[in-house]
């Protein structure tokens, strides 16, 4: 028998490839609008302090190949092709569709790189997917959000507990689980997006697994914006929790699946910034990356969407 081809639509942020990349990656973010010199040259800045530029394209092509492999190799029926379709740099989303039709596919699933639904996020990817597959004629099956899936919440939990074993029993006692991801505009709250009550749902499901007692959400990474960002953010929950008595901050950035910007800078500088003022202890688990517990999580998830959708 043979086996039926599936187009497997990694999606991802996208980061600059190089310098002389940043100015109209930034720009695509901003919708169009080019950056302040200024705004500029802070994120030239911030890109230079995580050595010149983001490990994330790297990762994201490693965790996409590795997913399609793993997908290949755990069933007979599909043959899954990937194609990575970024947000805000080429490939882009279109690119990776358009390539898809051209390649003769005519179904295909598509999962992005970020655990937590969000009309800021993953509705306006798998709204773009949607929309150049509707043109071609290419049957599309998204993955909305994948934050519960089991083998997720176990990658975290084990991350954590290994963190707490390393710890000195003294540290220990002390220490509280920062479960964080990207900010957004507060206004979402008010359109009923479900992103805030998903990573609390998250937070709350590492810390039973972890067996973790002190634990608190929070938000990192917020725009440079006039209008409000959810919050409380990373460093001054930061600074809260210390007068509260806790010396040992532990810092999961799970609405990441990467090391990148918001991880490299934003936890692993600018919360430690403040973790160092303080005098308490700085610790932030690895990232998921292409870890092979990891790709199994995505694969699982990729095959519970197709198994619910009418493709297969
Ligand atoms: C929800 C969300 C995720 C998680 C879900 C997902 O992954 O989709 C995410 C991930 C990422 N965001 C990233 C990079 C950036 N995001 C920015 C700005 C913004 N992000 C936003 C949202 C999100 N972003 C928003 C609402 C803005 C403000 C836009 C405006 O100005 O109106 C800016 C501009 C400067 C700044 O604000 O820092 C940069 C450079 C990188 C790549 C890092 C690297 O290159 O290593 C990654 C993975
Ligand atoms: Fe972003």
């Amino acid at each position: 028998m043979s086996k039926k081809k599936m187009g497997l639509l990694v999606m991802a942020y996208g980061t600059p490839y190089k310098e002389e990349d940043i100015e109209r990656y930034y720009t695509h973010i901003r919708h169009g609008r080019k950056p302040a010199p200024e705004m500029l040259q802070d994120l030239k800045d911030r890109y230079e302090a995580i050595g010149g530029i983001s490990p994330l394209a790297k990762i994201t092509v490693e965790q996409g190949e590795k997913l399609e492999q793993h997908l290949n190799n755990i069933q007979d029926e599909t043959e899954f092709k990937l194609y990575i379709g970024l947000k805000h740099i080429e490939p882009f989303i279109e690119d990776a569709v358009k390539q898809m039709h051209e390649d003769g596919i005519t179904e295909a699933v598509s999962i992005v790189l970020a655990p937590h639904f969000s009309t800021f996020s993953v509705k306006s990817y798998n709204g773009r997917a949607k929309e150049e597959a509707d043109k071609l004629g290419i049957t599309i099956t998204s993955v909305e959000s994948w934050y519960t899936e089991p083998k997720f919440i176990t990658y975290w939990a084990d991350r954590v507990k290994e963190t707490y074993e390393s710890m000195k029993p003294s540290e220990r006692e002390t220490a509280v689980l920062v479960v964080s991801a990207h900010s957004l505009p507060e206004k979402i709250i008010a359109h009923g997006d479900p992103y805030p009550q998903q990573l609390q749902e998250t937070a709350d499901l590492i810390a039973e697994a972890a067996g973790v007692k002190d634990y608190v959400i929070g938000w990192q990474s917020a725009g440079n914006t006039p209008e409000p960002w959810l919050g409380p953010d990373v460093q001054d929950l930061t600074r809260d929790l210390y007068k509260n008595g806790h010396k040992t901050f532990v810092y999961i950035p799970v609405g990441f699946v990467a090391d990148h910007l918001e991880v490299l800078f934003d936890n692993d500088y600018e919360c430690k910034v403040v973790t160092d003022e303080l005098g308490a202890s700085y610790y932030r688990p690895e990232m998921p990356n292409a870890r092979q517990e990891f790709i199994s999580c995505l694969g699982t998830v990729v095959l519970k969407q197709l198994k619910q959708s009418t493709i297969v």
